[in-house]
């Protein structure tokens, strides 16, 4: 898989690209991501990536042309981070990752000309309800997000177990020591039994979906085993 990303401010995106998870998978080529400054692309002595708005108001749009020349060297599905988008998230993330190649802008200022977007972008996308001074953030966590579903990015099985994935919650993570500062880890934990180990997990990782959550157990069929767990839990809770 490759992803493209268009961007203002490359370097933001130096040590995304070397360090962690990400740096590795680079390193064994199981994705590619490549950093494409729109800069290049402003042909004028200034090289003038923004403008002021026509209708006037604050703040600057990011001009038309360097935008449409840079998509001229890149393919794929073409996102563009703004507040104004859908809200990205882990089902979202899953289709993408099937995608041979996808292209995501990052916006600045007040965001790209309008004429951009119209004929160029697939799907405008946010990944929250807050703005930030640029779309780099959104364009980097979205790439990683996708990027850690690439085949090989990390171990199958914690991709597995992660919140979202089995639309729970996570469970509590405990590692040695076994017990710091009069604090212990749960004995289950320690026992070595695998099926009261997994019982465990699933019942904590519903608690904190009831608890933290519970909009994403509407419409979530439960096993029979979950139900038996949750109606324990509310017992538990005096709920
Ligand atoms: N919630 C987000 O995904 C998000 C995305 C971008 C951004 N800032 C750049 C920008 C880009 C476009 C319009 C605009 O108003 C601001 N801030 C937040």
């Amino acid at each position: 898989m490759k992803i493209n990303i268009l961007t203002l401010f490359p370097e933001m995106f130096s040590g995304f690209k070397s360090e962690s998870i990400i740096g590795k998978a680079l390193e064994k080529n199981l994705l590619e991501i490549n950093i494409v400054n729109i800069r290049e692309f402003c042909y004028d002595k200034h090289k003038q990536a923004d403008d002021m708005p026509f209708g006037g108001g604050a703040g600057m749009v990011m001009k038309p042309e360097p935008l449409f020349r840079a998509l001229e060297t890149v393919k794929g599905k073409v996102i563009y981070t703004t507040p104004q988008g859908v809200r990205f998230n882990q089902k979202l993330a899953i289709e993408l990752a099937q995608e041979e190649e996808i292209t995501i802008i990052a916006g600045h200022y007040e965001g790209i000309d309008e004429r951009v977007v119209e004929s160029k972008v697939d799907l405008e996308v946010s990944i929250g309800d807050f703005v930030l001074t640029g779309g780099e953030l959104p364009a980097m966590m979205m790439a990683d997000c996708i990027a850690r579903l690439v085949p090989g990015v990390i171990k199958k099985e914690s991709y597995e177990n992660d919140s979202f994935f089995n639309g729970l919650l996570d469970y509590p993570h405990y590692t040695r020591p076994a017990e710091y500062e009069g604090m212990k880890v749960p004995e289950v934990l320690l026992s070595g039994h695998h099926k009261n180990i997994e019982t465990w997990r699933l019942k904590e990782s519903l608690k904190r979906t009831y608890l933290r959550r519970r909009d994403l157990l509407v419409g979530r069929e439960l096993s029979k085993e979950e139900k038996k767990l949750l109606a324990e839990i509310k017992r538990e809770l005096g709920k």
